[in-house]
């Protein structure tokens, strides 16, 4: 018997939802090119199709949409209970618990039942934003702004956050992420969903169990790590000793590499060229930094298929949009919500209890020793 060492290359599913190719870089939803639904989709929309397999019509659009600013708006109850957490709370930490807390507002019968994979997906589209946007707000002593459905998705978001309208290209720049952020097969995170929900239990423990899982600093978290990376660069002229530094100490550089792609991940050319447009209008000195650590990092990674991945240059976006640090990763959580919710729904279908084997590799007859005679 053999042990996977991270399952790396093993399948455990049969998916339609996306699709990589890791040497070509391409990226697909439900067959669609990432970069066609970019520029042309929103994230509502990209939601619906990688859940429902499908883009929606008309009619069905706008009732999605309506179902989920429904549920912007929560209950007394979760900011009361945001409200009695220690200010310094980290908001993966915030999401991870404030999920599961959304089933008491829904009478889960049947985890099988289709109804409660509509419930759950449009109550945590509608509830993420504004337990995220309320708790950088209260963490920050200043007043929870209720929820503004008259807004798009992703300008509501920055305004709760924010406390003032976004621009229409803010809005839509954010809408962009959120779509790019929303499905990749079967990563850590959504196989952390899956686990969960193949025991049966509900999406809204699947999603928390998810949030932990990206929140670590080889998955999402690393979006958060690459923006302190980059910010504490003083001299650009510094970027390639800080990069051997780094090498020599066995240290990863955040940001970069992949378990699939094995070029450029196509997500992080997409959101490279979106700050690069930005910044001919405005200079952004951490583009700049980012760019030459880019070209200085491949130089000594590219050969070994080690590239910049999504969390390279998506906390620079976030960055300009106001959104503070710390919120990186959960704004990543609140796209994958979609990607998470597909799957969990997906895998149902021929539910099989995730319940791997081990090669046991310890003794056997050791005997009890009392405490007073151990050494
Ligand atoms: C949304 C996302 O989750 S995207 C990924 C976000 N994570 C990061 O950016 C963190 C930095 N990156 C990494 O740690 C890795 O590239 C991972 C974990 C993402 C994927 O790596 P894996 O496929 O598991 O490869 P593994 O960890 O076995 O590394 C293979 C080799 O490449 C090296 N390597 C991989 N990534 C990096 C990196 N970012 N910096 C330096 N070396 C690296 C490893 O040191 C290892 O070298 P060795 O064979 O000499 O020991
Ligand atoms: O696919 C992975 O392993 C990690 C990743 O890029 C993602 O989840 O977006």
């Amino acid at each position: 018997m053999k042990v996977y060492s991270g399952l790396a290359g093993i399948p455990v599913v049969k998916s339609s939802i996306s699709y990589i190719d890791g040497e070509k870089g391409i990226l697909e939803y439900r067959g669609i090119p990432i970069q066609e639904l970019v520029e042309n989709s929103e994230f509502l929309e990209v939601a619906y199709l990688l859940v429902f397999g499908k883009l929606p019509t008309v009619n069905e659009y706008k009732k999605f949409v309506s179902d989920v600013k429904k549920h912007l708006q929560i209950d007394s109850s979760i900011i009361n209970l945001l409200e009695k957490l220690p200010l310094n709370t980290h908001p993966m930490k915030v999401l991870q618990s404030a999920v599961p807390v959304f089933s008491a507002f829904e009478d889960v019968e049947d985890v099988l039942d289709e109804k409660h994979h509509y419930n759950a997906l449009v109550r945590m589209l509608g509830h993420v934003p504004t337990v995220l946007a309320s708790w950088k707000r209260i963490s920050n002593k200043e007043d929870v702004i209720p929820p503004d459905g008259s807004l798009s998705y992703g300008e509501n978001f920055l305004y709760m956050m924010r406390g003032e309208k976004p621009s229409k290209e803010e809005g839509d720049i954010f809408d962009k992420c959120l779509i790019l952020h929303a499905e990749h097969t079967i990563n850590a995170s959504t196989f952390t969903a899956i686990v969960v929900v193949s025991t049966l239990a509900d999406f809204y423990s699947a999603v928390s169990s998810a949030v932990g899982s990206l929140s670590g600093r080889l998955h999402g978290g690393a979006n958060e790590r690459v923006f302190y990376m980059l910010s504490e660069i003083k001299n650009t002229e510094d970027i390639p000793s800080i990069i051997e530094e780094k090498l020599k100490k066995k240290e990863r550089i955040m940001g970069f590499g992949h378990r699939i792609y094995k070029t450029y991940d196509p997500r992080a050319k997409i959101l490279k060229d979106m700050l690069k447009k930005l910044s001919t209008k405005k200079e952004n000195s951490l583009y700049r930094i980012a760019e030459i650590f880019e070209r200085e990092a491949l130089k000594r990674l590219g050969s070994k298929g080690i590239h910049p991945n999504i969390d390279f240059y998506s906390g620079i976006l976030y960055n300009m949009l106001g959104i503070p640090v710390q919120f990186y990763t959960p704004v990543f959580a609140m796209a994958r919500i979609a990607g998470w919710t597909a799957h969990c729904k997906e895998y149902l279908k021929e539910n099989k209890l995730f319940r791997p084997t081990q090669i046991y590799d310890g003794g056997h007859n050791i005997h009890y020793i009392p405490a007073e005679k151990r050494k």
